[in-house]
């Protein structure tokens, strides 16, 4: 391919990869490393959109499961090959679901079960995650997300805060993004 339709091509399909210059990677928090706001993040800022490798449900489930990684992947729906294009196969099928390894800070921001500030969003089609700030934040705060009630670890801030009574409702602000 040429450079003239390289660059046309970057400039008509390229997907744009935004990250937030008011983050900063810390390394010894309690949680491990973890993202924090260097200066003040207004809401609904676009921190990271983080590529994403779906991962074949058996090799997550029998090889990927048993490693250190496993702690870093995000719950994918899964369309097993040849299928996207024989949807009256799905009728059939109970949905599938899968794993993915998310790529870039998407990986390193940490779990809040009451003060996550911080939403994302899957994008099935360009297999992508889209974080985005769900209030304003100050500089100094960290920028935590919400993994759920199903934790494959010990929540450090557990000692600190009850559990939420209502985790419908914490999955309503995540929603906010769309
Ligand atoms: C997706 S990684 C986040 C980045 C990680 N802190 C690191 O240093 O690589 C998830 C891991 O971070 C840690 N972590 C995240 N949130 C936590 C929390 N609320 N309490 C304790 N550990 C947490 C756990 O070790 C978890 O397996």
């Amino acid at each position: 391919m040429s450079v003239t339709a390289q660059e046309q091509k970057i400039k008509v399909e390229g997907i744009p990869l935004k990250r937030s210059e008011r983050m900063v990677l810390i390394m010894d928090t309690p949680k491990g490393r973890g993202i924090f706001a260097s200066k003040d993040i207004p809401a609904r800022t676009v921190l990271e959109i983080s590529p994403v490798l779906v991962l074949d449900p058996v090799q997550n489930e029998e090889h990927v499961k048993r490693t250190e990684l496993y702690n870093y992947m995000y719950n994918w729906p899964y369309t097993p090959p040849g299928d996207e294009n024989s949807p009256e196969l799905h009728s059939t099928k109970p949905p599938s679901t899968t794993q993915a390894v998310i790529f870039g800070l998407g990986s390193m921001f940490n779990h809040s079960a009451l003060h996550q500030n911080v939403g994302w969003e899957r994008d099935l089609k360009n297999l992508l995650v889209t974080f985005i700030t769900l209030r304003d934040i100050e500089a100094g705060e960290e920028l935590c997300i919400s993994y759920g009630p199903r934790l494959t670890f010990k929540d450090c801030d557990a000692d600190r805060e009850p559990p939420p009574d209502d985790w419908t409702e914490l999955q309503s602000i995540i929603d906010l993004i769309d």
